[in-house]
């Protein structure tokens, strides 16, 4: 039984003297160089200090409500984050005052990986521990990376880039750059971030392919890395591979953020604004294709994630589950407790 949904989210800034306490928030015992620590609060200051994304999960939690209301889902959303207000401990204590006794959770992260989903599960343990007695039960809903609600948008999407684009223009899957030892330990079985990944981009790019009568060539790219320089991460960097591109004469490029639901900072930085410099550089067409944000398949996906029987997946993986097995996503520090898994 469930009594509400709890979209749980990253959070980010809505100011600029949220800034440096956000970053300190998200990267606590993270081992970030101060250098780059400096260089992302310059990301958030250049948008005056505000992320889009938690305007983007209000959007999204209306979008829901709205849903539910016209389709009789008489569940309330709640909504909290990891890293900034409002934060989960305190949806939780909200909820407990409503007379909410078991929730199901949203993630807005849609990969398995340390960072995408046991540190959420983490961070939901200790918010529970913190509230205490009566807080409500969790579960997870399933990932969707491979749901048709959650890839059909980046295709049609993709097929208005591509219209704008050059003929031959290639397919740029972007995702955040992880250590390639959090991706050696992501799923069950290692690897899963990568490898889920590649199917959803394969996925797309067959979509794109058959709608425009002809098939488009695909990579899977990387943006965002942090860490110090000595711990490989996983490449290639967008940046450097639009170079490449440049080099090899591709005629141009629709860039697709894969590894994101909205068009979060990440998005509006490391692509709009650093990507597309280098690919302006290079003289390379590029056009940046939108996340699934409150794109109606998107929202109708979150209901079925909630109240489905048969789960509709496309790919080659197959449906994945909600709670988590043992041994997912391991955290390579040690084991912390976590909720929404068997470990
Ligand atoms: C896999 C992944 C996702 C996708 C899944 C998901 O969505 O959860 C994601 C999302 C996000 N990451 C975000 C912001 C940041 N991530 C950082 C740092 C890091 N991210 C990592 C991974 C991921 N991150 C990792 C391995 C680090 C290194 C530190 C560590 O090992 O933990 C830092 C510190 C500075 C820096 O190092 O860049 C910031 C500020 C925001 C908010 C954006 C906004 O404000 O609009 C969002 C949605
Ligand atoms: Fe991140």
């Amino acid at each position: 039984m469930t009594d509400a949904l709890l979209l749980v989210s990253f959070g980010g800034p809505e100011k600029p003297d949220d800034v440096v306490p956000f970053l300190e928030n998200v990267t606590r015992g993270r081992g970030i160089p101060r250098e780059r620590l400096v260089e992302v609060g310059q990301h958030y200051f250049q948008f005056g200090g505000k992320s889009p994304i938690n305007d983007q999960c209000r959007a999204l939690k209306a979008a829901i409500e709205a849903d539910f209301a016209a389709r009789g889902v008489s569940l309330p959303v709640y909504w909290g984050n990891r890293n900034w207000d409002p934060y989960l401990a305190d949806t939780l204590r909200q909820m407990r005052a409503d007379g909410i006794t078991s929730a199901a959770c949203l993630f807005t992260s849609a990969y398995a990986s340390y960072s995408g989903c046991r540190q959420y599960r983490e961070n939901l343990a200790a918010a529970v521990a913190e509230v205490g007695e009566g807080a409500p039960e969790l579960r997870r809903l399933p990932h969707y990376f491979n749901r048709p609600g959650f890839l059909e948008p980046f295709v049609d999407h993709t097929v208005a880039a591509l219209a704008e684009l050059p003929a031959g223009s290639r397919l740029e899957f972007v995702t955040h750059s992880i250590p390639t030892a959090m991706n050696d330990a992501a799923g069950p079985n290692g690897g899963a971030y990568v490898a889920e990944h590649l199917d959803a981009a394969g996925v797309i790019a067959a979509g794109v392919g058959e709608r425009i009568g002809r098939p488009v060539e695909w990579e899977l790219v990387y943006c965002s890395r942090s860490g110090p320089p000595s711990q490989p991460w996983l490449e290639p960097d967008v940046n450097d591979h639009l170079e490449t591109l440049a080099k090899d004469g591709v005629p141009g490029v629709a860039v697709l953020p894969i590894g994101f639901v909205s068009d979060h900072m990440e998005v509006i930085y490391d692509l709009d604004t650093e990507a597309k410099a280098t690919a302006e550089q290079v003289d390379l067409p590029f056009r940046r294709v939108p996340t699934p944000g409150v794109d109606p398949r998107f929202v109708t996906m979150v209901r079925e994630l909630v109240t489905e029987a048969e789960p509709v997946v496309l790919g080659t993986i197959g449906p994945r589950w909600g709670d988590c097995p043992a041994g997912c996503c391991a955290n390579l520090r040690g084991p912390q407790p976590a909720l929404c898994g068997k470990d």
